[in-house]
């Protein structure tokens, strides 16, 4: 996943500047960066919910800059919200088997019954034991504690078998109780799933654990993109970032 010169006005206001990096195919890159630094503007961008002013988007060497959401999609990039994107009225299950059933290719709709042998079903309950809710299948979506919420949400999005997967920020409003069994879902997202992942947290500690290299984002400018360590020792991060030398 590319972007290149990537830059959003909006009025008179400059949101995003010449934004350009790559994250390698099966990288893991996070994004950080004070409230307000860009970084949803910049996750809707890439997805397409968002058209730059210039600059371009690449998946896997194409360009997809004047794709939308769904050309995306198809093309193999998914994404998670920070508010959740689950049906909170239908259980987990049906949830899974939603999303399943558009890479299946069949009809989408609530009102299939799953049956014990199709396809859609089978894939959602396979995913759903590999994401630790096994044993929640028959549960109302909308009832679940937020971290099994997040959980949810990426077994929707490995349902439709993204290359390229953004995460906006997973951990938010996970209770701390929670946060070890997603940071290890977000894992093998990469390393079972061979997903490449771009991912905006605000949870450092989750972060710089999970994470290759990480963009700092400042006023709409990408200020570093190194390692972990790297960034944490950068000086010019810390005052931006953190308002002070630490
Ligand atoms: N449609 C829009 N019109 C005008 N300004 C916008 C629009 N969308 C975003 N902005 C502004 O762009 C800046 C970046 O917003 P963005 O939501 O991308 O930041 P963020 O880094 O994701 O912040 P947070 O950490 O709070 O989620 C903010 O100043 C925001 O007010």
């Amino acid at each position: 996943m590319e972007v290149r010169d990537l830059s959003l006005r909006i009025g008179g206001a400059q949101i995003l500047e010449d934004i350009s990096f790559t994250v390698p195919t099966g990288q893991i890159v996070g994004v950080i960066g004070p409230n307000g630094a860009g970084k949803t503007t910049l996750f809707n961008l890439i997805s397409g919910v968002m058209t730059p002013s210039t600059g371009s988007v690449l998946l896997g060497g194409r360009e997809v800059t004047n794709r939308s959401v769904t050309q995306r999609a198809v093309a193999g990039l998914g994404r998670t919200f920070q508010t959740s994107s689950i049906f909170p009225a239908l259980s987990v299950e049906e949830n899974v088997r939603l999303a399943a059933q558009v890479t299946e290719g069949g009809a989408i709709s609530v009102f299939t019954f799953p049956r014990r042998g199709d396809r859609a079903s089978a894939r959602a309950r396979e995913l759903l034991h590999e994401v630790g809710l096994g044993a929640r299948l028959a549960h109302r979506a909308g009832d679940l504690p937020h971290g099994d919420k997040r959980k949810l949400e990426i077994a929707m999005l490995l349902a439709t078998d993204p290359s390229v997967v953004l995460l906006d920020e997973p951990m938010a409003g996970v209770a701390s109780g929670d946060v070890a069994g997603l940071t290890e879902v977000i894992r093998r997202l990469h390393t079972d799933y061979g997903c490449t992942v771009l991912m905006v947290e605000h949870h450092m500690e989750v972060l710089l654990g999970l994470v290759e290299r990480v963009a700092v984002l400042h006023f709409g400018h990408l200020l570093a993109l190194d390692t972990p360590e790297a960034v944490m020792a950068d000086p010019t991060v810390q005052s931006a970032y953190l308002g002070e030398p630490v």
